[in-house]
C-alpha cells in the first residue's frame, strides 16, 4: 500500500497521528557516534531532547571502537543503549569528500543490522528534537522516509545543480535544463534523519553494493540516496530543518512549526558555536543555539532510573537482585513503559 499523500504538500508522505499508544519494544531511535571528540555532547543533548518531548522509545547509540569508555558510560548514564559497531570503509578511490571526515559515515550502514527492532528512526548527533515525532514510526512499512535536502550551500559546489542554481526546494525558480542535461535528478534526501526498517538481507546487500560503488563527496548520504531511490518518500521539512533553509528558502520555513532542527550548517554545532562564520550572527540561529543549550543544561532532563529499581533496592535481600538490576533496567527503558521519578537516595 502506498503511503497517504498530504494534499497541501504534494509528493509528501503524510504521517498518521494516532495519539499516544502503548510503546512497543521493536521500535527505537538510533544515532551514530565516532571518535573521542565533542560529538558526544550532541548525543547527550539529543537523549535529553527526546526525553523532554516524552518520546516513548529508547535511543540506541551505534558507537565505533574509538569512542572512549568514559563517553560510553556518560551515554548509559543518560539512559542510552550503547551498541558497538565495526567501521565500514568504501572501496578506495581519489574522491574528495565534501568534508574529510564524511568517510567514517559509511559505518552508519551497520544500523541495518539492528534487527531486534522492526522500525528505527535515525537521527544525527547534531540534531535536536523540539516536538514529539514518535508518530513517524506509524508510517506504512516498505518505504524509506526522509526530508529533501537543499543544494544551495557551497558544500554542493561540485554538482551541476549548484552550478546551474537549481534546487529541488524551489524547482520552478531556475528550471532544470532538460534539453541540455536530460531528466532532472531524482529527489535527494538529507541523511541526517530517516525512518527505516532494519533487515539482514538489506544490510548484506548494502555492504555488497558499497564494495562496487565508488565513493562520492557526500559519502553514505549519496550512497543511500542511490540505493533507496525507488522507495524514498519525502516527508515535510519540519522533521529535519537543515539550517541553510532559513536563508536559502525562507518562504518554505515556518520556524514555530519545526519539530526537528539539524545543526549542520558550517559553524552551527551548538557546542562549537562562536557566531563568527557566515550566517551565524542571525537572530534565528542564535535563538536555536540557545534552545539547544537550554536542553543540554537542564538537569531535570537527566535520566533517572525507573522507580521500580529503587523498590527492588529496598526489598533487596540479596546481591542477586542487584545483579539483575541492569538487565531489568535495560528491559524497562526499552519498553519505555515506566515513568521516571527522582530516585530517593540509596535505601
Ligand atoms: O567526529 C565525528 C563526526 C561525526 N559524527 C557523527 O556523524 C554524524 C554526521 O556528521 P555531521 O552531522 O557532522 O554531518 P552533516 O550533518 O554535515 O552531514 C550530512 O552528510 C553526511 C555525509 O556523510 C551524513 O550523511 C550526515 O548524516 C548528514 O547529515 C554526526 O551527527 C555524528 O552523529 C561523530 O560522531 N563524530
Ligand atoms: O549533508 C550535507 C551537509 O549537511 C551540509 O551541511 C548541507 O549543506 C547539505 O545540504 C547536506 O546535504
Ligand atoms: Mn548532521
Amino acid at each position: 500500500m502506498a503511503p497517504a499523500i498530504a494534499s497541501e504538500t504534494k509528493n509528501m508522505a503524510k504521517p498518521v497521528t494516532n495519539g499516544p499508544g502503548p510503546a512497543t519494544l521493536d521500535r527505537a531511535y538510533v544515532t551514530f557516534l565516532a571518535g573521542n571528540g565533542d560529538y558526544v555532547k550532541g548525543v547527550i543533548g539529543l537523549a535529553k531532547g527526546l526525553r523532554k518531548v516524552k518520546s516513548e522509545y529508547p535511543l540506541v547509540v551505534a558507537v565505533l571502537p574509538d569512542v572512549p569508555a568514559e563517553h560510553r558510560h556518560m551515554l548509559e548514564e543518560q539512559g542510552c543503549i550503547v551498541r558497538e559497531i565495526e567501521p565500514v570503509y568504501p572501496p578506495e578511490n581519489q574522491t574528495q569528500f565534501a568534508m574529510a571526515y564524511y568517510v567514517i559515515n559509511y559505518s552508519k550502514l551497520r544500523i541495518w543490522e539492528f534487527v531486534e527492532y522492526k522500525k528505527m528512526m535515525y537521527l544525527d548527533g547534531d540534531i535536536q528534537v523540539y516536538d514529539n515525532i514518535d508518530h513517524l514510526f506509524d508510517l506504512p512499512d516498505g518505504y524509506f522516509y526522509a526530508v529533501m535536502d537543499c543544494f544551495c550551500e557551497k558544500t554542493w559546489s561540485h554538482t551541476p545543480q549548484y552550478k546551474i542554481g537549481y534546487c529541488q526546494q524551489c524547482p520552478d525558480k531556475v528550471k532544470w535544463p532538460c534539453e541540455k542535461l536530460g531528466q532532472p535528478p531524482s529527489l535527494y534526501f538529507n541523511a541526517g534523519m530517516f525512518v527505516f526498517e532494519p533487515s539482514l538481507h538489506t544490510y548484506q546487500d548494502l555492504l555488497k553494493t558499497l564494495q562496487i560503488t565508488p565513493p562520492t563527496p557526500f559519502a553514505e548520504q549519496d550512497f543511500l540516496n542511490m540505493y533507496f531511490k525507488n522507495i524514498y518518500r519525502p516527508i515535510p521539512l519540519v522533521y529535519n530543518l537543515v539550517l541553510a533553509m532559513l536563508w536559502r528558502h525562507p518562504e518554505n520555513v515556518e520556524l514555530d512549526k519545526v519539530k526537528v532542527v539539524h545543526y549542520c550548517a558550517a559553524g552551527s554545532k551548538p557546542w562549537r558555536y562562536t557566531g563568527k562564520e557566515e550566517n551565524m550572527e542571525r537572530e534565528d540561529i542564535k535563538l536555536l543555539v540557545k534552545k539547544w543549550w537550554d536542553i543540554y543544561n537542564n538537569e531535570s532532563l537527566d535520566y533517572k532510573r525507573p522507580v521500580v529499581m529503587n523498590q527492588l533496592n529496598v526489598l533487596g535481600a540479596a546481591g542477586a537482585v542487584n545483579q539483575l538490576q541492569p538487565l531489568i533496567a535495560a528491559a524497562m527503558s526499552q519498553a519505555g513503559a515506566v515513568k521516571y521519578v527522582t530516585a530517593p537516595s540509596a535505601a
